[in-house]
This record gives C-alpha cells, structure tokens and sequence, in this order.
C-alpha cells in the first residue's frame, strides 16, 4: 500500500486504503500526496521528520528514492521508530512531467501569501499539514528535507541548500550529510519562501532543500550515488542515530548576491549548459537586463548557482555565491 501510494498519487487515482500498520507504527493519508506514518514506541532520539518530493513536478529521482524507502517499510525490513510527514508536492506537476504548472511551488512557502491558483493553494494545503504535523509532536527535534533534483549538472553533484535562519544548524546535520554523500553546502544569505525555510523559519526544524543529481524522466535515474543518502532517510524513519561523517568532506558556500530576472529582455551571458558552481573571475559580464541592466563580476571571483534565464519576471535566475569557512 506504502509503495502503491506514491503511484497512486501520482495517476489521480484515490488510495485502496487511507490508513492501516507497518512494522512498529501505523500510517494514514491526511490530505492528497501527504502520508502520515505514527510509530507505536518512538525513539526518545527520533526527530518528528517531514520528508518531501516532487515540489517541482519533473525532479523524480527523489519520489524513486522515497518509494524505495516507504517499500521497505511495507516489507519489514525497516521499523517505524519516528513521526513521519511523506510529502508529494505538487501532484498536478508531477503527473504532467513539468517544474510546475503555474507558478513555481516552492517561492510561495509565506504566511503572508494571498495569491489565489491552484499552486498558491497547494502551498497553503502543505503549510497547514506541517503546522498541524508539528504540533502534534510538541517538544520533539524537528527535521525537514525537501528532496529535489538540479536542472543543471553540478561540479558537486549532490548539494543542500541551508535556508536563511538567525540560529545555527543542529552541528550533527553536517556529519549526517557528510555520510550520506552530500559534496557541498549552500547557506541561503537571506529568506527565500522555500519549502525547507519555512519549516526552519516558523517551526525551528533542521531543514534543507537538498540537490540529489540531475532531474530525469521517471525511469531514467540512477539511485546507486543515492544509496548512503537512502541509508540517512531509513535510520531517520527508524528513529535510530544516522551513520556520521566528516563534514570536512563538504565544500561549503554562501549565497552573496540572487540575479533576478526584472524584464522579457533579460539573458545569461554564459552557456546555458553552464554546471551548478562553475566559477567567473572579476569583471565577467554575468547577465544583461532591459530593466536592471548588466550584471557583472566585482573585485570577488563568483560561483554560480541555479542559472536559469527562463525563470518568471521578478525571479531569481540564479544565485551568485562564495566559498565560506565550515561552520564551528
Ligand atoms: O537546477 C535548478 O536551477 C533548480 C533546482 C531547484 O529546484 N532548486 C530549488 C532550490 C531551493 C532553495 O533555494 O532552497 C529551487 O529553485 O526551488
Ligand atoms: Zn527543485
């Protein structure tokens, strides 16, 4: 049933059943796309963890990966030691192969939102199961990772985005993410309405927007990179310590600068083939816009991060980022 749901989610078609048991808990669907799983005797280490896919409807490697982990729940062969939120984040765009139909999911994650839309309610829908996943877990270590993949590929092809907070991530995250492949670690300068900034923003969680490859069409992934990362998620379902490494493993960068897109005339002076932290020296002409004008490189070399000309008009197309110290 765990597994069938994912698919089942992802034709339209509703579940065979909405609740019943797994190895050491029982499960049950809150909302469309969003799976609840309530171990029987958590872990007094367990985190009350949100896990998320397919925010952007073509990044499927992540969906394959939370399928594998939910199918060995199903079979027994892992037992469910911690609260779990499974989330499939835009069904509509998952089920049509695209980032999104609309408007891009993951920039609407505010309280404040009043856009009205289909994506604008799903991502009211997804504030509301979290608020309320949350509170009913009160007083436990709280954890978001939103699984995605890159558009681009990448000189570190699997990386995390840390959303902008004023607290410091929980220091074990770096050695769990270490372990579980991650190359390289990006520290948002600012808030960004992300799906893993607002459960950090508004609920404190150890939250991430994590880049797992390259996005491919469902079938086409290899999960075999993803597999210590697999290991991460099952001891996290499990309530059990995740295996450690070393974060200084990790390259670690933080955003400087976001290069938005204010007009139709707006392009990218680079290949668009460019890899996700390729490098510009000072004085690269970085991108021209009709309204902002030229963008280029100061006295600083920068990386560039997400650059995607095509992006709405207000939107980031890309950020501008630099090495950074590893956090203490
Ligand atoms: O490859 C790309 O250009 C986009 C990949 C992607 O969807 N990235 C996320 C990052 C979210 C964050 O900044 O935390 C996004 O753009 O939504
Ligand atoms: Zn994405």
């Amino acid at each position: 049933m765990l597994a069938e749901w994912l698919d089942q989610g992802l034709e339209g078609r509703p579940p065979s059943r909405a609740e019943g048991g797994v190895a050491g808990g029982r499960f049950r669907l809150v909302a469309p796309g969003v799976l609840e799983l309530v171990p029987d005797a958590p872990s007094a280490e367990a985190r009350a963890c949100v896990l998320s896919a397919g925010i952007h409807g073509n990044e499927t490697a992540p969906m394959e990966l939370l399928g594998e982990v939910l199918a060995r729940l199903e079979a027994g062969l892992l037992c469910l030691g911690a609260p779990l939120l499974v989330i499939l984040g835009n069904p509509e765009a998952i089920r049509r192969g695209e980032r999104y139909v609309a408007t891009n999911l993951n920039r609407l994650f505010c309280r404040d939102l009043e856009e009205a839309g289909d994506e604008p309610d799903r991502a009211r829908a997804l504030m509301a199961e979290v608020d309320a996943f949350y509170a009913r877990h009160p007083g436990r270590e709280r954890l978001h990772y939103d699984l995605h993949t890159a558009i681009r590929d990448s000189r570190f092809p699997r990386f995390v985005v840390e959303p902008f907070a004023a607290t410091p991530t929980p220091p074990e995250q770096w050695r769990w993410l270490a372990a579980a492949g991650i190359q390289a670690v990006l520290h948002q300068h600012r808030h960004s309405w992300t799906f893993s900034h607002y459960a950090r923003h508004y609920h404190g969680a150890a939250a991430f927007t994590l880049e797992l490859g390259r996005a491919r069409p469902f079938g086409h992934n290899d999960l075999t990179p993803l597999a210590p990362m697999a290991r991460l998620l099952e001891a996290l379902v499990e309530g059990r310590a995740p295996a450690e490494g070393d974060p200084g493993a990790m390259t670690f960068f933080r955003a400087e600068h976001e290069l938005l897109r204010h007009s139709e005339a707006f392009r990218l002076c680079f290949p668009d083939a460019t890899p996700n932290f390729s490098e510009f020296p000072p004085g690269t002409r970085l991108a021209e816009d009709a309204v902002a004008g030229e963008t280029r490189v100061g006295a600083t070399p920068l990386s560039v991060v997400f650059p995607n000309a095509e992006v709405e008009i207000g939107a980031r197309a890309a950020l501008l980022v630099v090495p950074s110290p590893p956090p203490a």
